[in-house]
């Protein structure tokens, strides 16, 4: 008899980014990173895994596509669970681990799109073989890594930091939470997807030139990460918006800045992503040129789409505004504004003058706009 489990995982969007590694077969960050787990009532990874002895081979699908099962990272994966799965002795069928596993995996958003697809997929594919074979263990992070670094860090709900570490084995190298999401509840993400379009560079390409060829990468390994984690974890800890969205800002730029000083040059902003920048630029030096907090900040994987972070008492202001500066004409509103529903009347109420200082670009130059939360981790749902 089979026996079959369902789970689900969420995307994580990092305020300070991971590029780079020290050890690519371990997946070993030469820099820790910080990120918010996102909701999985908007964006998640939804993953089947069936084992039983009468399916013949190990299958993966993802998003209905056969994908290649002899994927080293999804092998390592596999072979990890299973050993704490025969260590703790706790798997209720032991036969199961001899037997092989049909995997059914999908995205309800764009993969391999700069969104942080691999992240939740292999948080997901790692968590549900767990749940199949009864393992619960610390280890599972370290495991998700071994799977796509950024993975570590959809394990967790809220507020995540990765640490480098400093072993050679990657004993060290997990993800652990710094916050739930219910200790900062009003802080909101818009997602404005610029395109849904697989990437040119995959990250992992990219991050092993930039770390042959970059010097800007080694500086800020070793001197801007370590200064920016404490202040990002402070600013967590305070809930002081003003100094997680410069920081956000500054660290995604810097990222970008890295793909710029890496030979050859990795281009994933586009004209679309500045004219973000710049309106965001605009949205924070409304009130007072320069002085005012935050109100708004960005950050962009390796992809064109923004996400966008802003507390709750300003989404109805910066959605207005996002609406002038990108006017969408298409006739389904259900299909490009996802998510969270807009409070229009709260929308309606906006100041005329405040909007009329905006440009508008182009219509329809995003594809849709995803309004969601900081969420929990994994979780079972069959
Ligand atoms: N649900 C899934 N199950 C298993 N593997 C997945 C899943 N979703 C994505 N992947 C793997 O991750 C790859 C995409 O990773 P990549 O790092 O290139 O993009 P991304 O994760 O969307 O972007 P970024 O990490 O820059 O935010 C896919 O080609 C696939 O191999
Ligand atoms: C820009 C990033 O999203 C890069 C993520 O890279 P991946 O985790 O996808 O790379 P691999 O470890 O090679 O699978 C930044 C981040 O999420 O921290």
């Amino acid at each position: 008899m089979s026996t079959s489990v369902t789970c689900i995982a969420p995307v994580n969007i990092a305020i300070i980014k991971y590029w780079g590694k020290r050890d690519d077969d371990l997946i070993l960050p030469i820099n820790d990173s910080i990120s918010v787990t996102l909701s999985t009532d908007h964006l998640r990874t939804k993953t089947t895994i069936t084992a039983g002895p009468e399916i013949s081979k190990n299958v993966l699908r993802l998003n209905g596509v056969e994908e290649s099962f002899e994927n080293p990272r999804i092998q390592r994966c596999l072979q990890e669970v299973k050993r704490i799965a025969k260590a703790s002795g706790k798997c209720s069928k032991p036969e199961m681990l001899e037997w092989n596993v049909h995997v059914e995996s999908e995205n309800n958003f764009p993969t391999a799109a700069g969104l942080a697809s691999s992240a939740a997929g292999y948080a997901c594919f790692v968590y549900t073989l767990a749940t199949l074979y009864g393992v619960e263990s610390e280890e599972l992070s370290g495991i998700a890594r071994m799977g796509s670094g950024s993975a570590c860090r959809s394990l967790h709900s809220g507020y995540v930091q990765w640490a480098r570490g400093e072993r050679a084995d990657g004993s060290d190298s997990l993800a652990i939470q710094l916050a739930p999401a219910s200790a900062w509840p009003d802080m909101h993400v818009l997602i404005l997807v610029v395109s849904d379009r697989k990437k040119a560079t995959a990250s992992t390409h990219g991050m092993a030139t930039s770390v042959k060829t970059s010097d800007l990468l080694k500086h800020r390994a070793s001197v801007c990460v370590p200064e920016r984690v404490k202040l990002v974890q402070k600013a967590i800890a305070e809930k002081d918006f003003d100094t997680f969205g410069r920081i956000a800002m500054k660290d995604s730029n810097q990222f970008h800045a890295i793909c710029l000083d890496t030979y050859p040059p990795c281009f994933y902003l586009n004209d679309v992503s500045r004219s973000i920048i710049r309106m965001v630029d605009q949205i924070n030096n409304l009130a007072e040129p320069n002085l005012a907090p935050v109100k708004v900040a960005y950050s962009f994987d390796a992809g064109p789409n923004a996400c966008l972070f802003l507390l709750e008492k300003d989404v109805p202001e910066v959605s207005a505004i996002v609406r002038r500066v990108f006017p969408f004409t298409g006739t389904s509103a259900e299909e490009y504004y996802k998510g969270i529903p807009n409070d229009e009347a709260a929308m309606a109420a906006i100041p005329p003058t405040v909007l009329d200082s905006f440009a508008p670009e182009e219509p329809n130059l995003l594809r849709y706009i995803i309004h969601t939360k900081v969420g929990e981790g994994p979780k079972r749902v069959d």
